[in-house]
């Protein structure tokens, strides 16, 4: 997906993790209601990656992994990518204003304006800007969960936004540590520990340790319920395996199946 404006796959899976917030809700499934959700949502989140390129198109044409995307590649002007990207954020914020309320319209704009004004000139400056950066990430189940009928406040939505939350960490660290000279050429700050010394892949792992730790903690939530009990055990262990593998392509990879995998357990309450 080098290529790609709306980065699809990271699309989709924002559309997902969506769907596991709303079916978390306690309630009726309304099969409308939750293809409006996940269409919205997906919208929104290729609207995001298409604008974040427009305002990166001169790093992204500096770095090995971006700089054959459209813009940077000379294949789309960057009016035809500004206007694609504000005609997919106008058609998932209606979707979502038509899917019953407002609230969850509303969210989406609000992960939209943090993704573009705050986390992407953040990037530029500081490695920090990945703590900013994992809350867009987050909100797509809070939005699900409010779509249902919920509050963004209430404990369960909490548990699972923050367990995303403690997912991208990660997930982006191992993507860092396969493309540290891409990001040096770039001039964005990663993160180190020491001056000069390369990130430590240890803290990636023991960060995942953190994170099968947070998972486990769904069903005494309430998070997880029957039947999903049964098959939950499942996840904290697979991601324990990754987390001892020695390949961050692997991990990397393997890590991108966590939200899909947790939205499955989700299903089968
Ligand atoms: C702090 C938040 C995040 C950061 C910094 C981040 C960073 C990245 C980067 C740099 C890539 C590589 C993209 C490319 O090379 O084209 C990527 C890929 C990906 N991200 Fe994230 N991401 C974040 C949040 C998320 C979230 C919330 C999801 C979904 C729930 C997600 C799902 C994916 C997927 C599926 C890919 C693989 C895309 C592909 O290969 O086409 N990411 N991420
Ligand atoms: C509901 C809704 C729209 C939620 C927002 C979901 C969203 C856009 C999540 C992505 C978050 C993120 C920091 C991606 C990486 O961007 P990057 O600029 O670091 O990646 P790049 O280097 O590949 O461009």
């Amino acid at each position: 997906m080098r290529g790609a404006l709306f980065r699809p796959r990271l699309a989709l899976l924002n559309g997902v993790t969506a769907v596991g917030g709303y079916l978390l809700f306690p309630g009726e499934i309304d099969s409308v209601r939750l293809g409006a959700l996940f269409a919205g949502v997906v919208l929104l989140a290729a609207a995001g990656s298409a604008l974040n390129q427009v305002l990166e198109r001169d790093i992204d044409r500096l770095m090995e992994r971006t700089r054959l995307r459209p813009l940077p590649a000379g294949k789309l002007t960057l009016t035809g990518a500004t206007v694609a990207g504000c005609t997919l954020l106008l058609a998932g914020s209606l979707v979502l204003v038509l899917a019953g309320r407002w609230l969850p319209a509303l969210l989406g704009g609000a992960a939209l304006a943090w993704y573009l004004v705050l986390y992407t000139p953040l990037k530029r400056r500081t490695s920090l800007a990945l703590a900013a950066g994992a809350v867009c990430g987050a909100i797509p189940p809070v939005i699900g969960w409010c779509s249902a009928g919920g509050s963004p406040v209430d404990y369960p939505v909490v548990l699972l936004a923050g367990l995303l939350y403690l997912w991208q960490i990660p997930h982006f660290w191992f993507l860092q540590l396969r493309h540290a000279d891409d990001y040096r050429r770039a001039g964005i700050p990663l993160l180190r520990l020491r001056s000069g010394d390369s990130f430590p892949a240890g803290i990636c792992r023991l960060w995942l340790a953190a994170l099968v730790a947070g998972t486990l903690l769904l069903p005494a939530f309430g998070v997880i319920g029957n039947p999903g009990t049964v098959w939950f055990p499942l996840l904290p262990l697979a991601l324990g395996i990754v987390s001892l593998v020695r390949s961050e392509t692997v991990i990397f990879s393997s890590l991108n199946l966590f939200p899909l995998l947790l939205t499955l357990l989700l299903f089968s309450r």
